[in-house]
């Protein structure tokens, strides 16, 4: 998938607002689950982060899911370890103080994602970004409470495919050192791979029927997780509903979408770079931005010159409008953007709350 032929939109941060976009009505949906290269870059696509990592997604046309005869009903549990029960744990408790519930049809401005940052915002809830926490503060505080942590992760007709990696990047990544107990549903339960879980950690199988409407099968999500909820309440203290297309990363910059090819004079060594700069939103005085421009333009347009074609359209790593004319960088002007930042390091750096991808509006 190339999210580059996303619609990502401009958002005044004055103005900023979830936007609901139907991502189904873009190109990606009809992208071939087997010829499925992946180019994500780590700023440009939204990201949640839990357990201080971050969890990216991409998305298929589940046009090949089946239509079955099997009913709701038919799903069958093996996971209730009713024995494990200790209901009196305080944090159960603690959990329903925090519910707020608005008046009736009370109007009030939007809570400000800028301003909740530092200062708590009109609904007194946080809004959580990386370092407006510590990571090892909170293990320190929650692992001696012995809690469990459920996943619930729906895994229907083809997108079986991305358990493997959902499952491995959670054995890595997600709630490291607790208890943690991963629900897997699935119309297939015979292609579930195996993987490795440490002390602690247990996956199981809840089979449900396949449907052909990937609509129904999102939908119906809500539904059977709240029957699992029920079997797990008594010994279950927290539990994160995810989607399967869905993995867990911490990149080294190495892996970063940086040009990597020596030829180009936007080449970045594995040991390079910052972060990885996205091209859609840059600026400053008049004279910075013009230098810059000068040079990446030039850059862009020596490296064209140069007709290091030939050697380049063998590269792999070329998108398939690359391997055409095969005289880009591989970013083309984003990735001689970054060669710039790296050199010329930028006096503010914008978080991706400047430039968010946008799935739905
Ligand atoms: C990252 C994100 O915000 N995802 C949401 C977005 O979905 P996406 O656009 O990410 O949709 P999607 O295709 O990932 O479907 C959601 C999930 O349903 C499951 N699935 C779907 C199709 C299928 O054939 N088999 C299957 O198992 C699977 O777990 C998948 O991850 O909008 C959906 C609305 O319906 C849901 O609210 C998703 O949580
Ligand atoms: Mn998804």
């Amino acid at each position: 998938m190339d999210v580059r032929r996303m619609d990502v939109r401009r958002m005044d941060v004055r103005r900023m607002d979830v936007r609901r976009m139907d991502v189904r009505r873009m190109d990606v949906r009809r992208m071939d689950s087997k010829a499925s290269p992946v180019r994500l870059s780590p700023v440009r696509l939204s990201s949640v982060r839990l357990s201080s990592v971050r969890l990216s997604s991409v998305r298929l046309s589940p046009s090949d899911s089946r239509p079955s005869e099997s009913r709701p009903s038919d799903s069958r549990s093996s996971d209730a370890h009713p024995s494990d029960a200790h209901p009196s744990d305080p944090s159960l408790s603690l959990l329903d103080l925090s519910v707020l519930h608005l008046p009736h049809r009370l109007e009030y401005k939007k809570p400000s994602i800028i301003k909740g940052r530092r200062h708590g915002n009109a609904l007194a809830r946080p809004v959580v970004w990386e370092s407006t926490f510590d990571p090892e503060l909170l293990d320190a505080i929650f692992k001696p409470q012995n809690l469990t942590i459920a996943a619930t992760v729906f895994a229907v007709g083809k997108y079986i495919q991305f358990l493997k990696d959902f499952l491995e990047t959670s054995e890595r990544f997600f709630f490291v050192g607790y208890n943690v107990h991963i629900y897997i549903f699935t119309d297939r339960p015979n292609e579930v791979p195996k993987v490795q879980t440490a002390p602690g950690r247990k996956v199981s199988v809840r089979v449900v029927p396949s449907s052909k409407r990937w609509q129904e099968i999102s939908a119906r999500r809500m539904e059977m997780v709240h029957g699992l909820l029920q079997d797990i309440r008594s010994f279950t203290h927290f539990i994160f509903c995810l989607d399967v297309d869905s993995k867990y990363y911490l990149d080294p910059r190495s892996r970063f979408p940086y040009e990597r090819r020596p030829e180009s004079r936007a080449y970045m060594a594995p040991s390079d770079g910052d972060f990885y700069y996205c091209g859609g939103a840059f600026g400053g005085s008049l004279t910075k931005v013009l230098e810059m421009t000068q040079v990446c333009s030039k850059n862009y347009r020596d490296d064209e010159k140069d007709g290091i074609e030939a050697a380049w359209q063998e590269e792999s790593h070329l998108n398939r409008d690359d391997e055409k004319d095969g005289i880009e960088a591989a970013w083309q002007e984003e990735s001689h953007l970054n060669r710039y930042f790296w050199e010329n390091k930028p006096s503010k750096v914008l978080s991706p709350e400047y430039l968010w991808q946008d799935f739905k509006s």
